[in-house]
């Protein structure tokens, strides 16, 4: 694709990186974690340790986790449980402290005799302040030399996490209709669904924090001339059931990460939520609803407006993203019933989801700005 920056060409020596993750909770520290150690080592000759402090949500989203703590998972990425920080003798070239989750105390003697350099990755956020404080120092009174490292949409910020052939590799998987059978199939939808779904009904993709106006999601979705089925995301299996005249709810189970996208790229609009999940659904280019982490002093609300600002998207959308997080049922029901109904507005949705995402896959993505980053900065000793 014409103007997207490749991942930085093998310009660096190997460097050995450390990135520390703790879950907090939900599946997004870890989900952003094990998505930037694949992307640092795609095409690169670089080794990522990856240090988990909670394995098990990190086993539903990689089944080959095996829970002992120390484990191959690629030939360049090793996973190590936190426990095992006193086995390892040298710190990394590189330590990434993912999200503020504070070192672990006895690695940073390591750091300073390996003169590591220490890179804070903060969470996603459309601010503007963000601008200014991407790539910004951040003195240490031991000399480690630090920084800070932020992920964002606008070109001055660290961009966002997108593998290279990201949007071909969605294109290719559209343009084979068998593969989204086969992947509705395998998720246990029913056969009549599946055929539904084939023959114009809309799919709707469900990943939301319990206090979502979903009722109000099913009302609207029943004022409209197609039928629905609503896949969500579920602890034990597969579960259909009719929840109104036009609208079905098909529980599915909890998918590997390296599936995920295709869930996305399969239905007609999806609900996301967290970080990583909003990232993806912006690649995937077809309408979606953010439901924002909720944080105390409603800090999110204000990252939300931002976000919102920076969007391509219509007044309607926007009063409806930010109905959803207010969980407003009525302001829900009828924006959804008025843009499934009016086919020029859920055309217009359409053409604004595609292209944001052709237009944000121009800037680098958050790996190849880290390892341009790395390549200026590691191995000053
Ligand atoms: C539903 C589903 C999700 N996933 C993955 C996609 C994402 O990587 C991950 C979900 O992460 P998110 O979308 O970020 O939503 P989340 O709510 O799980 O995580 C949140 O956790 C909080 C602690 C953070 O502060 C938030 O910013 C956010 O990251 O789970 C699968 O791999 N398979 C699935 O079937």
């Amino acid at each position: 694709m014409p103007g997207v920056p490749a991942h930085v060409a093998v310009t660096t020596p190997s460097l050995l990186i450390d990135l520390f993750c703790q879950v907090v909770d939900n599946y997004g520290d870890i989900g952003v974690c094990w998505r930037l150690a694949r992307s640092l080592t795609e095409k690169t000759p670089h080794r990522v340790r990856l240090w988990v402090d909670n394995l098990t949500a990190f086993q539903r989203l990689e089944p080959r986790i095996d829970h002992s703590g120390y484990q191959a998972l690629s030939n360049q990425i090793t996973l190590w449980h936190w426990e095992r920080i006193h086995q390892v003798e040298q710190a990394g070239d590189v330590v990434i402290e993912a999200f503020g989750c504070d070192l672990p105390a006895p690695f940073l003697p390591k750091m300073l005799e390996q003169n590591s350099l220490w890179i804070n990755l903060e969470y996603l956020s459309a601010e503007d302040w963000v601008n200014d404080c991407h790539g910004m120092p951040s003195l240490q009174p031991n000399g480690l030399r630090k920084y800070f490292f932020f992920p964002g949409f606008a070109p001055a910020t660290g961009g966002l996490l997108r593998e290279p052939d990201l949007l071909e590799r969605r294109d290719n998987w559209r343009a084979t209709p068998n593969l989204r059978w086969s992947q509705l199939k395998e998720l246990g939808v029913p056969a009549e669904l599946c055929d539904m779904l084939l023959h114009g009904g809309r799919q709707v993709f469900l990943f939301n924090y319990p206090n979502a106006p979903t009722t109000a999601l099913v009302r609207a979705l029943n004022t409209d001339s197609k039928p629905a089925v609503i896949l969500q995301p579920h602890e034990n299996g597969t579960h259909a059931s009719q929840l109104a005249s036009y609208v079905h709810l098909v529980k599915i189970p909890f998918v590997p990460q390296v599936h995920f996208d295709t869930l996305l790229w399969g239905s007609d609009l999806n609900f996301v939520r967290g970080e990583d999940s909003l990232v993806r659904a912006i690649w995937a280019g077809t309408p979606f609803i953010w439901h924002i982490y909720p944080q105390e002093s409603n800090a999110h609300l204000l990252k939300l407006s931002a976000w919102l600002n920076k969007s391509p998207f219509d007044e309607h959308v926007k009063q409806l993203q930010m109905a959803w997080n207010h969980a407003d049922a009525a302001g829900c029901e009828d924006i959804i019933s008025a843009l499934v109904s009016r086919p020029e507005h859920w055309q217009a949705w359409c053409h604004s989801c595609q292209q944001w995402a052709s237009d944000l896959a121009r800037q680098a993505d958050l790996a190849t700005n880290l390892l341009q980053f790395f390549t200026l900065h590691a191995g000053t000793r």
